[in-house]
């Protein structure tokens, strides 16, 4: 049976059924509502605003190629322009591969392009060498604390160095939602108390960040890179494996299973969920070793290369009651007297 015709254009078969409200699109008309849908995001959300100087967040991954391009579609309507920021981890038989995909996309759209490294910014320090240092005898299940931390510090600094206003990552609806789901899981009230939005303002002197596919689907962003023939790296990093977020990514699934709306659901939750004043952070002060926001004395990087560097990296990740969870807090349940440091940042 022929495909039916595009209910947009009613010129061209349909090529797809959009996974949430089932309309029959040709490829030429998915993409241009999905890039209508980010512009309205971007608009409606106040993200961006004319003039800014983006760094784009450029990890060679589907979601940030998919970002990446869509904002320098809408670039000349929304009068800001685009600089990738790509962030080398130094994680072995990965991260090359990526930045091969980056270097690819910077050159056919003729963005700039700026590569920060994690062993030229944290005294030498690369992931792979984390890794090491925190697996003690086994493998470590701690990696995706560390480079979450660390890749927040080396995105604002590279951002800095390209005199960025504004940063932006390509974060899904997907990922947002089980970031929801993990705070749940961990009772990480902090984190929910202001995980919903569309990214922070830039407190604290940092640089305002946005996640402009926060409402988009993995399954849309997969189908948009597909139609505009977008060249993008797909490997997951060799430490994910190990990390928690997979059981969230899991649960999700099963439960989108029985509920379509359930990721939107979650993201949507967390911007409705209102929590008692006690169950939020307090005030943010600023870290005694760099500057950065901080609501103890050490700012969340500057903690882990602490402990790192005194040996003791499972100190700074919540080995002790005090640390961190991974990928985020995990302060003791209850404990708002002082809230983990983690709890400073925002939820991405
Ligand atoms: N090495 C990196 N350099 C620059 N930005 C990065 C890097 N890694 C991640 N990011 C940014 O953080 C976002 C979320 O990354 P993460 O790895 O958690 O998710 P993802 O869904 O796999 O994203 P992607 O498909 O873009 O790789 C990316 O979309 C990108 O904007």
């Amino acid at each position: 049976m022929p495909a039916p015709p595009c209910t947009s254009c009613h010129a061209a078969r349909a090529a797809l059924r959009r996974p949430r409200s089932g309309q029959a699109l040709c490829g030429a008309c998915f993409c241009a509502a999905f890039e209508a849908e980010v512009l309205h995001t971007v608009l409606a959300g106040r993200l961006l605003p004319p003039n800014a100087v983006v760094a784009v967040g450029a990890s060679g991954g589907k979601d940030s190629t998919v970002l990446a391009h869509v904002l320098r579609e809408l670039s000349p309507r929304l009068g800001i322009s685009l600089h990738l920021v790509a962030v080398d981890e130094g994680i072995g038989g990965y991260r090359d591969a990526a930045l091969a995909a980056v270097k690819r996309q910077a050159a056919r759209w003729e963005l700039p392009l700026t590569i920060v490294a994690y062993a030229d910014l944290f005294g030498g320090w690369t992931m792979d060498a984390v890794a090491r240092s925190t697996a003690g005898s086994g493998r470590s299940r701690s990696c995706c604390t560390f480079c979450g931390v660390l890749r927040r510090r080396a995105l604002e600094e590279g951002a800095r160095r390209v005199g960025a206003t504004h940063i932006v990552t390509g974060h899904n609806a997907d990922d947002m939602a089980e970031t929801v789901l993990m705070n749940f899981l961990r009772g990480d009230a902090g984190r929910l108390a202001r995980g919903g939005g569309l990214g922070s303002p830039g407190e604290g002197g940092a640089l305002p960040r946005c996640r402009p596919l926060q409402f988009a689907s993995q399954k849309e962003v997969v189908l948009y890179a597909h139609f505009r023939r977008l060249d993008y790296f797909s490997e997951e990093c060799v430490y994910a494996p190990e990390a928690f977020r997979g059981h969230a990514r899991d649960l999700l699934k099963r439960l989108e299973a029985a509920r379509p709306s359930a990721v939107l659901d979650l993201v949507h939750s967390a911007e409705r969920l209102a929590l008692v004043p006690a169950a939020r952070p307090p005030r943010p002060g600023s870290c005694s070793r760099c500057g950065a926001l901080a609501s103890r004395d050490l700012c969340q990087a500057c903690a882990l290369l602490d402990g790192l560097n005194r040996g003791r990296p499972r100190l700074a990740i919540g080995k002790g009651r005090r640390g961190l969870g991974e990928e985020g807090p995990q302060g003791a349940p209850g404990d708002r007297a002082q809230p983990p440091a983690s709890e400073t940042i925002p939820a991405f």
